[in-house]
């Protein structure tokens, strides 16, 4: 009969329930900052989720004391911890050291299983019902199971080797039971506490890089719970209810936890039991028919806690590390799948009939049992213990045989991975092999086809050499012609390369001929130039000389006028006072009159005549100084006249010998272009002839390997052609643009002298006009001034006339009063003062006149002077532009000339740009024999491509593209050689 449950009706099925713990960050984690904001789109439902701020307390509260409850009303329950290693599984389910519990408070880090063991005796002692409390500690390591309640003279620690395990049994009801098992009877809470610690302490741990006191092994501790209940009906009811605190080993990696050498394997058997543990718990999810319980111990001591009648409760434990995201998601996922486990919960009651026996249990005194009851059940008993025994003996060797069996499982296992592994490899280097035998197989069709085309190709080329060689004679004497040919073509470029040096050689006489020319011009023009200035500057220095002596001698004639109007009134004013004298003293002296009158007047004569003389001897210094000035004015004019008609004929000897110059440069241009387009006819003709015979030659060649080699020597004669005809089409182009170039040159070059020319033509014109206003002004100057000095001189004579005329009447005057003197007494004062009244008039009317000739002649010399001031500015502002003429004449003849040279030097330049090349075919050296190949024949020893040029590497550079040109047509002559195959026979 079933003691336990038979008469109960299963609860329900109910979901395995599952909570979540996370810890806090250790301090090495903040250290290393290892929190992440990652997003990871992943979303798993828990019963109940703590976090790392959540305490031990708190957790037992909410999620584990209704469990310990459930325990109390009979159920079984279960509550594992999972998780990765150092997440906290041992720290919730035992927690820190119980210590003296002081008004019923644990230390705040006590865990799960010193608070479900006060739990229960606080329930039972308020109760005040019978029960009894047995526990049991066990410890799975390495799928050994451990008693950690053993005695401790059987154990000498943790790693003794003396430890052994104890055997797993089935009961024969599908359930296990562990033999030999120490069951602890406990009435306090104290005593676990105490057994808890004991246990704990002969736990297998090892640190691991994760947890310095990594648990290696899974314990599951136990309190079974027997309690008595009186029912409504008044029967007494036993339930007994069982918790199952498990704390599992780490579910880590094994590379993850770091694991030493030696503890490869523990990792290995623990992550087996975890293994299975999942395996379980996926049949149970997906309701497989076959559920591997009997893989692992674990499974085989949880089988009633998953998917049996057992309440289960999961603490899945996490870190919030970042490094531990990988493993958390993993116990997520298991912890996850865990969750839809069904368990199918009974509470564990019977009717109590033996109050007694649990008493007597209880306190260890015996069992009361009635006798015949006792009888039959020690019958019953004495066959169970026969039965039992024999069990235990077929167990035992049934254990072994299991055991034995275990192992040859586990190395088949292996042996099994091992090859597996093994296998994969081989399948691996087989697929390698497989590949590469493809390939090379593929690489071996290839290398047969390309072989048999090379067969195929070596007979064809085979034939073709022999064919070839036996044409190769032939092409000897064709090219002996060709190379006749080609030395006469070389002696062709010999003799133009010779008139292209005859050419250069009169270009660059004609260059030297230009600048000696320039040279002369040049001095001619600065010697005309420093003369006429000098010319100029003389004349300029006499003018100014002779214009400051003119007004020494104008002044001092001025002065010299002054006086004698002075005198001149003096002698009135003393001619008046002898008239009144005479006229006061008449009645006295009258006898006195005619010696006094012909003493006064003699004397009066005498001072006239003297002043008259003075005067006289004044204007002719005055006009002795006119004829001097007008005769140095005509000679200056003359002299200006010759400087100017020398000047004139210099400049006209100058443009002649420009005209002329320029002329020459026109016959120079002209023929050099003639050469120029000789040059490039002949070189044309030359072109045409060479590509004209290379096609000939070409042709023939073609017509004599076409037979044999016709593709081949189409696509080379094609070939060659186009080289060929390029080459002399860009030589040609070159050429034509070249002289298109030069013509162009010579054009401006022409259309520059003719501008020269006409600038210079237009010079001359304007210094000839200049020259004919400057001599025009000049003839006015000397005509004015000739007028002048005439107007000047007649005045003089005409007051010398009129002081001559003066003195004739007063001599007059002087001889009728002498006649009648006697006869004319009373009259002749009358007469006398009539006659000195009519002289003081006539001196008057005489001084006025002399005055008004006077001021006429100062006027007439002022006008001479402004005359000459103005003739002299006329010449000054005549000759500075003249100056100025001259100098710029002179500079831009020296800029002219400069040009002139440019545009040699430019016209040299483009001449040498143009410059002649030379195709040399040198003689070939004594010691090479005659039939060396034509790889030879392509060494500059033999052939060469040569441009004469003056050294100047910049000159090089610049006509670098013209070598490579004719390289180029020279390349495609060796190369159709070349192509020819053909030997070559000494070349001289
Ligand atoms: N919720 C928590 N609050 C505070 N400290 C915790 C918490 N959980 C774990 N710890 C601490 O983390 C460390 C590791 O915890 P524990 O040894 O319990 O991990 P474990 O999962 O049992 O590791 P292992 O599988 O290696 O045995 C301990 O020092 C423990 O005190």
């Amino acid at each position: 009969m079933d003691l336990w449950g038979s008469n109960v009706k299963p609860d329900r099925g109910v979901n395995v329930e599952v909570i979540l713990r996370c810890r806090p960050l250790n301090d090495d984690e903040k250290e290393l900052k290892a929190t992440s904001y990652k997003q990871i789109d992943k979303t798993f439902s828990f019963d109940k989720v703590f976090g790392p701020t959540s305490q031990q307390k708190e957790l037992f509260d909410e999620a584990i004391s209704p469990i310990v409850n459930e325990v109390l009303e009979g159920y079984n329950c279960t509550i594992f911890a999972y998780g990765q290693t150092g997440t906290g599984k041992t720290y919730t389910m035992e927690g820190g050291r119980v210590g003296v519990v002081e008004s019923g408070e644990f230390p705040r880090d006590v865990g799960i299983i010193p608070r479900a063991v006060q739990q229960i005796f606080d329930v039972l002692e308020a109760r005040d019902e019978d029960y009894s409390m047995k526990v049991t500690f066990l410890e799975l390591y390495n799928e050994d199971i451990m008693d950690l309640l053993a005695p401790d003279e059987s154990l000498n620690g943790p790693d003794d080797k003396s430890r052994k395990p104890i055997a797993l049994m089935e009961d024969g009801r599908g359930g296990v039971f562990i033999r030999g098992l120490e069951q602890e009877v406990v009435c306090t809470a104290d005593r676990i506490y105490k057994i808890l610690e004991k246990g704990s302490a002969k736990r297998h741990t090892a640190d691991s890089l994760l947890n310095m006191q990594s648990s290696r092994s899974h314990t599951i501790f136990s309190i079974t719970i027997h309690v008595k209940e009186s029912s409504s009906n008044g029967e007494e009811l036993m339930k007994c209810g069982k918790l199952n605190l498990v704390d599992l080993a780490g579910s880590e990696n094994v590379v993850r936890s770091g694991a030493k050498e030696g503890r490869v394997r523990e990792a290995g058997e623990i992550n087996k039991s975890l293994l299975t543990l999942g395996r379980v718990i996926n049949a149970l999810v997906e309701h497989s028919g076959h559920v591997p319980y009997r893989d692992s111990k674990l499974t085989r001591l949880l089988r009633d806690s998953l998917g049996g009648n057992t309440k289960t409760c999961i603490i899945a434990t996490v870190s919030p590390s970042i490094h531990s995201l990988e493993e958390t998601l993993n116990t997520l996922d298991y912890a996850h799948r865990a969750k839809k486990i069904k368990n199918r919960p009974e509470v564990n009651q019977r009717i109590e009939r033996l109050r007694q026996e649990i008493y007597d249990e209880r306190e260890k005194n015996g069992i009361y049992t009635p006798h015949d009851r006792f009888q039959i059940e020690e019958a019953e008993r004495k066959a169970l213990v026969e039965q039992i025994k024999n069990m235990e003996f077929d167990l035992v060797f049934k254990d072994k045989e299991l055991m034995g069996l275990q192992k040859l499982h586990d190395t088949q296992q292996t042996l099994t991975a091992e090859l597996s592994e093994k296998l994969q490899m081989t399948q691996k280097d087989l697929e390698k092999t497989q590949n590469t035998l493809l390939e090379i197989e593929g690489r071996n069709r290839k290398a047969n086809a390309t072989i048999k085309e090379k067969e195929h190709l070596i007979s064809h080329l085979l034939q073709s050499e022999k064919s070839l060689t036996k044409q190769a004679s032939e092409l000897l004497e064709e090219l002996e012609h060709a190379t006749s040919e080609a030395s006469n073509l070389f002696s062709k470029l010999e003799h133009q390369d010779k008139l292209e040096n005859g050419n250069k050689i009169l270009v660059q006489k004609f260059q030297t001929h230009l600048a000696k020319q320039l040279d002369v011009l040049q001095q001619t023009v600065a010697a005309s130039v420093t003369q006429q200035e000098e010319h100029l500057k003389s004349m300029e220095k006499d003018f100014d000389y002779s214009l400051s002596k003119k007004m020494g001698g104008i002044q001092e004639l001025t002065a010299q006028v002054r006086h004698l109007k002075k005198t001149h009134e003096s002698g009135i004013k003393s001619l008046d006072d002898i008239s009144e004298e005479l006229d006061m003293s008449y009645r006295s002296a009258f006898s006195n009159l005619t010696s006094e009158v012909s003493r006064n007047s003699s004397a009066l004569v005498g001072h006239f005549e003297e002043k008259f003389l003075e005067i006289n001897d004044i204007l002719d210094d005055i006009q002795r100084d006119l004829f001097n000035q007008q005769e140095k004015l005509a000679e200056f004019a003359e002299q200006q006249r010759q400087g100017h008609s020398k000047t004139l004929q210099l400049t006209r000897s100058m443009s002649e010998a420009m005209m002329k110059f320029f002329e020459t440069l026109g016959t120079h241009t002209s023929s050099l272009t003639r050469i120029m387009e000789g040059t490039q006819k002949i070189n044309g003709q030359k072109l045409y002839d060479l590509a004209k015979e290379f096609e000939d030659c070409a042709a023939f060649e073609k017509r004599q390997l076409l037979e044999k080699v016709a593709e081949l020597l189409d696509i080379s004669n094609d070939r060659k052609k186009n080289l060929v005809q390029t080459a002399i089409n860009s030589l040609l182009e070159s050429t034509a643009s070249r002289t298109c170039k030069m013509q162009n040159e010579m054009s401006n070059l022409q259309d520059f002298s003719c501008s020269v020319e006409s600038e210079l033509t237009t010079h001359m014109e304007t210094i000839a006009t200049n020259y004919l206003v400057a001599t025009s002004v000049m003839d006015n100057g000397k005509d004015g001034l000739e007028k002048c000095l005439q107007q000047c001189m007649s005045e003089s004579r005409m007051g010398v006339s009129q002081l001559r005329n003066a003195q004739e009447s007063v001599l007059d005057l002087q001889k009728r009063n002498f006649g009648s003197l006697d006869s004319i007494v009373r009259n002749e004062l009358e007469t006398s003062r009539m006659i000195l009244s009519r002289a003081s008039s006539l001196a008057l009317s005489a001084l006025e006149e002399t005055g008004m000739a006077d001021k006429s002649l100062l006027s007439s010399i002022e006008n001479l002077l402004k005359l000459d001031h103005e003739a002299h500015k006329n010449i000054r502002s005549i000759v500075a532009p003249s100056f100025e003429d001259m100098k710029g004449l002179g500079n831009k003849h020296y800029h002219t000339i400069l040009k002139i040279k440019e545009a040699g030097k430019c016209f040299l330049d483009e001449y040498k740009v143009d410059g002649p090349y030379c195709l040399t075919l040198e003689k070939r050296p004594s010691n090479i024999p005659r039939t060396e190949s034509i790889e030879e024949l392509r060494s500059p020893t033999f052939l060469k491509l040569t441009r004469p040029f003056s050294g100047d590497s910049s000159e090089q550079q610049e006509t670098g593209d013209q070598n490579i040109i004719l390289s180029d047509v020279c390349e495609s002559v060796l190369h159709s050689l070349n192509n020819s195959r053909v030997t070559l026979t000494a070349i001289n």
